[in-house]
């Protein structure tokens, strides 16, 4: 069920093994790609489009002091903005991409591009961290804990970003597996009015509820198009260890899917992201064990039902 997809579905699957500043390091799709993704989407009846994974040498060699305490800003917004062109390229085709990560600053792209597609989409973010810092309130410098600020317009405008159209809409993203966010992001969020369901959301009325209520604030008539941007460590780092920023008291293995399952029901899903699968940090077991659960969470968005 896609009402906004021609049959027959097609997934794009973008990879962007792109994580900041160690660039090529972040293998995660390759992973993904190497486990049988591919397979496992035509297995359930998608055509699937995939041309290799996008190489990001030739940026990588620029050159790219800090701007402010922001790490790599040259790098990630020209990342970024190929990977929006991507994605916008395949939405308008009526193609649904699957952005694999990589860095989580990559949904400054993915986002674009699925608004430049459909300017109603609202955006579901499943992550521990709002990324919603801006250049003021960052304390890491990491752009990939403040893609959602530059995405609704909040803060300093940046030149090197000046590509990233503040398209998105405090009342079209909501928030859940919300437990470790800065103080400056949780002004933000009280100041711009934005809806997050946290861990305590979830432990309190349970997930089902939970999506039902983020359902009813971002897309109360059911029927905007939805952008799905996964962070893995959103995840109980016992459910998905392999990621750089765990945190614990996650959602179970169980709530990660329902949640997938759940949108995929709705028939509005868009585009989708599954982020900050890191292969790199963790032992081979905790690995696998990571790139299984991020291939099991995107099949349960694209349709896999238990029964
Ligand atoms: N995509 C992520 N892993 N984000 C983590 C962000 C952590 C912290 N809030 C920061 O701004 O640096
Ligand atoms: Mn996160
Ligand atoms: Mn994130």
């Amino acid at each position: 069920m896609s009402r906004f997809l021609p049959s027959p579905l097609t997934v794009a699957i973008v990879g962007c093994p792109f994580r900041c500043p160690r660039v090529g390091v972040d293998q995660g799709p390759i992973h993904m790609v190497e486990a049988g993704l591919i397979k496992q989407l035509a297995e359930l009846g998608w055509t699937v489009k995939f041309d290799g994974h996008h190489q990001f040498e030739e940026v990588n060699a620029i050159d790219d002091p800090p701007i402010g305490i922001l790490k790599n800003p040259r790098l990630v917004s020209r990342v970024t903005q190929a990977v929006a062109e991507a994605v916008g390229g395949h939405a308008k085709k009526g193609e649904l991409p699957v952005t694999l990560g990589g860095d989580h600053s990559l949904a400054m792209g993915t986002i674009s591009g699925t608004l430049d597609a459909h300017p109603e989409a609202c955006v579901i973010w499943i992550d521990a961290h709002a990324d919603i810092n801006t250049a003021e309130s960052t304390d890491s410098g990491n752009i990939h804990g403040m893609p959602v600020s530059f995405l609704l317009g909040l803060g300093s405008k940046i030149p090197e970003f000046s590509w990233v159209k503040p398209a998105l809409k405090p009342e079209r993203i909501v928030y859940i597996g919300l437990r470790d966010v800065d103080a400056g992001e949780k002004r933000i969020l009280k100041e711009n009015n934005i809806k997050a369901f946290s861990m305590h959301e979830v432990d309190k009325y349970g997930i089902g509820k939970v999506v039902e209520m983020a359902l009813d604030h971002v897309n109360p008539d059911r029927k905007l198009p939805i952008h799905l941007s996964f962070d893995v460590d959103a995840l109980d780092p016992s459910v998905a260890p392999s990621t750089g920023t765990p945190v614990r008291g996650g959602l179970t293995f169980r709530e990660g899917h329902y949640i997938c399952e759940a949108i995929w029901e709705t028939g509005l899903l868009v585009a989708l992201d599954l982020m900050e699968v890191n292969p790199s940090l963790a032992d081979p077991e905790s690995v696998k064990q990571t790139v299984t659960v991020g291939c099991s969470l995107v099949r349960s968005a694209l349709g896999e039902t238990l029964l």
